[in-house]
């Protein structure tokens, strides 16, 4: 990558910049997986390094305890520390209700188990994700390898009656084979368009054997911050209504872009 930030990574760095307002000393932190999560990860170890802030956090994938491990951020499972007080994580889509659909990068088991352990959720995003209704990115839904096409074939019948624009399921693929999750599971890709009732659609898709989770995450995420290239935030907090409109300081944005680049 390199020094000068391109704006889509401007706009990532700028919204996990202001996440990390909601993080106190002595905090347990649920750590995001993805690109903009790594974000608020890379900043966490300068403030870590900088102020000396203490903090325990949880990573939602191995992608992301590697990450953690090389900017400093101390690192426990969330057995070790059981519950967390906080959880910052991005998001494929955010619609109105701050109802989310997550799993683009796979780690959508750890991500919901590891959020619905913690006080609060603050998702880290930019314009880009948000929409009117769930669907135009694929839902993700994790299925144990055993009997997956058979998996596949009840969730194609699941879908029939329900209020969605498109049908179509696919397995993730990684080159020629199989996407593997950490938990060596596989992901089925649901090409929904639009989602009517996220809810009956969540309870039917997790009733279905061989399901694991799906990537609807409903009434856990409680502050979205959707960042721009130019320092601006919006942030929608669901449990107040409140919505401002912010500005982040950027002077410490050259140093996190040089190390990234190093
Ligand atoms: O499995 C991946 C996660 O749910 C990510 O948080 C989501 O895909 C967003 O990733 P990114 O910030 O790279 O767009």
């Amino acid at each position: 990558m390199s020094a000068t930030p391109n704006p889509i990574d401007m706009a990532k760095y700028v919204s996990a910049k202001r996440a990390l307002d909601y993080v106190q000393d002595g905090m347990r932190i649920g750590l995001g997986t993805g690109s903009t999560a790594a974000w608020m990860v890379r900043c966490l170890g300068e403030m870590i390094r900088q102020d000396g802030l203490r903090v325990t956090g949880v990573p939602t994938s191995s992608r992301t305890a590697d990450l953690a491990r090389e900017c400093g951020v101390p690192i426990a499972t969330l057995e070790d520390v059981k519950w967390l007080d906080l959880t910052i994580d991005g998001a494929d889509e955010f619609d109105p209700d701050l109802s989310l659909i997550k799993g683009g990068g796979g780690a959508l088991l750890q991500e919901k188990i590891v959020a619905t352990a913690s006080d609060m959720m603050v998702v880290i995003t930019d314009k880009s994700k948000q929409v009117d209704h769930l669907g135009a990115f694929p839902l993700p839904v994790e299925v144990i390898p055993f009997g997956w096409q058979t998996t596949k074939a009840l969730i194609e019948e699941s879908l029939i009656g329900m209020d969605v624009a498109g049908r179509q399921v696919t397995l993730r693929l990684n080159r020629d084979a199989s996407y593997r999750t950490d938990e060596g599971n596989l992901i089925l890709d649901l090409h929904l368009r639009r989602i009517g009732n996220p809810r009956q659609l969540s309870l039917v898709l997790n009733q279905i054997p061989g399901v694991v989770e799906n990537g609807l995450f409903l009434d856990i995420c409680d502050v979205v911050i959707m960042g721009d290239a130019e320092g601006g935030v919006e942030v929608r907090d669901i449990n107040n209504g409140s919505v401002t409109q912010e500005r982040v300081d950027l002077r410490d944005a050259d140093n996190i872009f040089v190390s990234v680049s190093d």
